[in-house]
């Protein structure tokens, strides 16, 4: 005893029960600024240093600090990986349960979706993906958690935030709104400029944008001498995408935006801030307001604008103009290249398609593609469809959280503690048997026409299918991208013969699909040359 006395360490003893207490606290109240928490970790571990110096005299002080630090961080590892942690009963690798730090390593690698369906198969359909996160695939979950009454988004839109410059535009920024009563106030301004008659001037705007793309495509086959362009698709449909009349496709992206814009999707996809993109906003801004008129999304969200809530629209218009540009130009230009993608893999249905968009519109006949014909065309929307269940752009984080404070959720037979987050991945409710039988890992558009009392193993569940999500905060954009979608696809194959260029290895495209919470893609190398000149 007297020797254990002699050895007792006030100062060390102190910093073991200050970490113990920071952890503790950290675990009722998540702090939300990185900066502040560390500096508060300092503060604290700095406290047993002020109140005993006379231990400096045995230790040195950063054996103080490293006490600190050891005693944290085992306490945490302890308590996540114990059976007192609430998610406990919930199956997932140790890595996971432990930190964030790991799925943020998967993350920079870019095959988070690929991960998530792995743990699901091993694991079952509820996976402890993070310390305090479960992943779910069972369908009956997307109603509760993703429907009317479902849970608001989760803490991963904390630390996305677009457009950081001000407090003004994060307030106004939809997509990270996290307090449901805030975001269905954001949401309305959204639905009305997606209502009947601005769908209408916008389907102008992409079909001008189309006969554009279309013209520059046949001047690049003209001017080779056996009428074949050699081109990069993925980058041209991009142009188009992002294009929105940027005039990127005209005159190209002479300033980088777009390369810089995905290259900007790493960083958040791992810690989250995208600050070049407020620029580039506060410029489409300023150009809106003071000299365009054309009636496109902006002029629509602005004519929209609640009067009481936002007296200067110049936020509404800075936050809305990276929204749009993030959520809608990746996302079209993704689907668009897959589909073509597959359509090239897949020449059957090359074939079967171009016969019924040429039933409809013959080209030798010159006949306009009418946006109204493309809704009825059950080939088309089949292998849109298609494209989108098997790489549906934003694969894997569709996140909600139970909110602290409420209590809880119940969800199917089990309790969900408040301040779990809870993603449902799109990508592999998509690839599920149970939802998607047979040939489920197969590109097979068919399966979207077939009937089930033909084959009683046949299964179909479009209401796992979500690659626009569902509920209050699904795509806000989901009409004008299916029918970019639509219009494009018809076009291109209407239009173009399009083959792989030789030397293209076609795995090397999904291989370069990279998951940077939406998919980001490399070059799609083909050879077009015009149907009819
Ligand atoms: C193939 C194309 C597209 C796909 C697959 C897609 C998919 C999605 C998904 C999965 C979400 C997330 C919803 C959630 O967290 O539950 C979303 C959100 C959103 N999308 Fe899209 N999107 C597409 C194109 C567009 C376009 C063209 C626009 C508009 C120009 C757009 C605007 C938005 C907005 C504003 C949100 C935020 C909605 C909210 O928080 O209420 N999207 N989209």
């Amino acid at each position: 005893m007297d020797y254990l006395l002699s050895r007792f360490d006030p100062m060390l003893s102190m910093e073991g029960l200050a970490a113990l207490i920071t952890h503790v606290w950290v675990q009722e109240n998540e702090p939300e600024s990185l900066t502040g928490f560390l500096l508060g970790l300092v503060a604290i571990a700095s406290i047993p240093i002020i109140l005993f110096p006379s231990s400096l005299g045995t230790h040195p002080v950063w054996q103080s600090y490293a006490l600190f630090v050891t005693v944290i961080l085992s306490s945490i590892t302890v308590y996540r990986l114990s059976p007192l942690h609430p998610l406990a009963r919930h199956p997932g690798p140790v890595l996971c349960r432990i930190s964030k730090l790991w799925m943020a390593y998967i993350s920079f690698r870019g095959k988070q979706h690929e991960y998530f369906k792995e743990l699901h198969l091993r694991y079952g359909p509820i996976v402890r993906v993070g310390p305090n996160e479960l992943s779910v695939t069972d369908k009956d979950s997307i109603l509760i958690i993703l429907g009317k009454d479902g849970l608001p988004k989760g803490p991963l839109w904390q630390g996305r935030i677009i457009t950081p410059t001000s407090q003004k535009n994060k307030a106004n920024s939809l997509i990270s709104a996290r307090d449901l009563q805030h975001h269905a106030k954001l949401r309305k301004p959204w639905n009305k400029a997606f209502g009947l008659a601005p769908m209408i001037d916008y389907t102008e705007l992409v079909i001008n944008k189309s006969f554009e793309l279309n013209k520059l495509l046949l001047g690049m086959c003209r001017l080779s001498c056996d009428k074949t362009g050699h081109v990069d698709l993925s980058k041209w449909i991009s142009l188009f995408s992002f294009g929105h009349d940027f005039g990127l496709m005209t005159e190209g992206d002479k300033n980088g935006i777009m390369k810089n814009m995905e290259s900007a999707l790493l960083p958040p996809s791992i810690s989250q801030h995208i600050p070049w993109a407020a620029l580039f906003a506060v410029e489409q801004a300023k150009l809106r307001a003071t000299r365009d008129k054309k009636k496109d999304l902006f002029y629509h969200l602005l004519q929209n604008v609640d009067p009481e809530s936002t007296a200067d629209p110049f936020p509404l218009i800075v936050s809305n103009s990276v929204l749009a540009i993030i959520a809608g130009s990746d996302t079209t230009a993704t689907t668009l290249s897959n589909i073509i993608y597959y359509l090239l893999l897949y020449p059957k249905y090359m074939e079967e398609l171009r016969s019924e968009i040429e039933a409809n519109f013959p080209i030798e006949e010159h006949a306009p593609i009418q946006g109204d014909k493309l809704p009825a065309m059950k080939m088309l929307n089949a292998i849109i469809n298609e494209a989108l269940r098997l790489l549906p752009p934003l694969p894997t984080l569709l996140q909600r959280a139970v909110p602290k404070g409420s209590g809880g959720k119940l969800i199917g037979h089990f309790f969900i503690p408040e301040g779990t987050a809870i993603v449902i991945p799109p990508y592999c409710l998509h690839r599920d048997p149970r939802y998607f039988s047979p040939r489920t890992e197969e590109f097979w558009p068919d399966r979207w026409s077939m009937d089930k009392s033909d084959d009683p193993n046949f299964v179909h569940d479009a209401s796992a299918f979500i690659p626009f999500s569902h509920g209050p905060a699904n795509c806000a954009g989901k009409t004008l991208a299916i029918f970019e979608l639509r219009y494009l696809t018809a076009m291109l194959v209407r239009n173009f013969n399009i083959s792989f260029q030789d030397g293209f290895a076609p795995s090397v495209w999904e291989e370069n699909l990279l998951d940077r919470f939406v998919f980001t893609k490399g070059p799609l190398p083909v050879k077009l040359s015009p149907r009819a000149l």
